[in-house]
């Protein structure tokens, strides 16, 4: 799994078009979204995340945490990025996997909102551009190698 983390003024955006011939089925709320005061977490799902979804999830929660303590942030916006790798998940896969990343975030006490998978969003972001406002992590499960 790749992640690029941006410490944002603001993250919204706006489902545009389906990018998937059966995209997560959403309400007519959940097609658009805005946080303040938010860390932006892009993240690509990738094949190897495939092996075990589970452990892979457990090391991105840490990650996100970690960034989110470093960076004061409460608010945090998991948004589907497919183009983090070369080498993605299955939707179904990758879908699940952002789900649990959210719902373990929330459990954590964070404010958590997921951007709906498998569309075109128009989205805008206020990048901070502190020091620690622009990262990126890698995670894969147990002893998966990383070329
Ligand atoms: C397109 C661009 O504007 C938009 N931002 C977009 O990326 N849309 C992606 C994700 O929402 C989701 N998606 C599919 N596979 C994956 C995966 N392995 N990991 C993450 N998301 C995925 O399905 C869409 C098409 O790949």
């Amino acid at each position: 799994m790749r992640m690029l983390l941006i410490h944002s003024d603001y993250l919204e955006y706006e489902v545009k078009d389906k990018a998937l011939k059966k995209p997560e089925e959403i309400s007519e709320e959940q097609k658009r979204g805005r946080l303040e005061e938010v860390l932006a977490v892009f993240v690509s799902v990738e094949k190897v995340d495939e092996q075990n979804p589970e452990e892979v999830v457990e090391k991105a929660v840490a990650e996100i945490k970690d960034v989110a303590s470093q960076v004061k942030a409460q608010n945090i916006f998991v948004y589907p990025f497919a183009h983090l790798s070369s080498e993605l998940a299955s939707p179904d896969v990758a879908l699940e996997i952002l789900k649990t990343i959210e719902e373990k975030l929330k459990e954590e006490g964070f404010n958590v909102k997921r951007a709906p998978f498998g569309y075109y969003k128009a989205f805008k972001l206020s990048c901070k551009g502190h020091p620690l406002a622009e990262l990126s992590r890698t995670v894969v499960p147990g002893e998966a190698r990383k070329e």
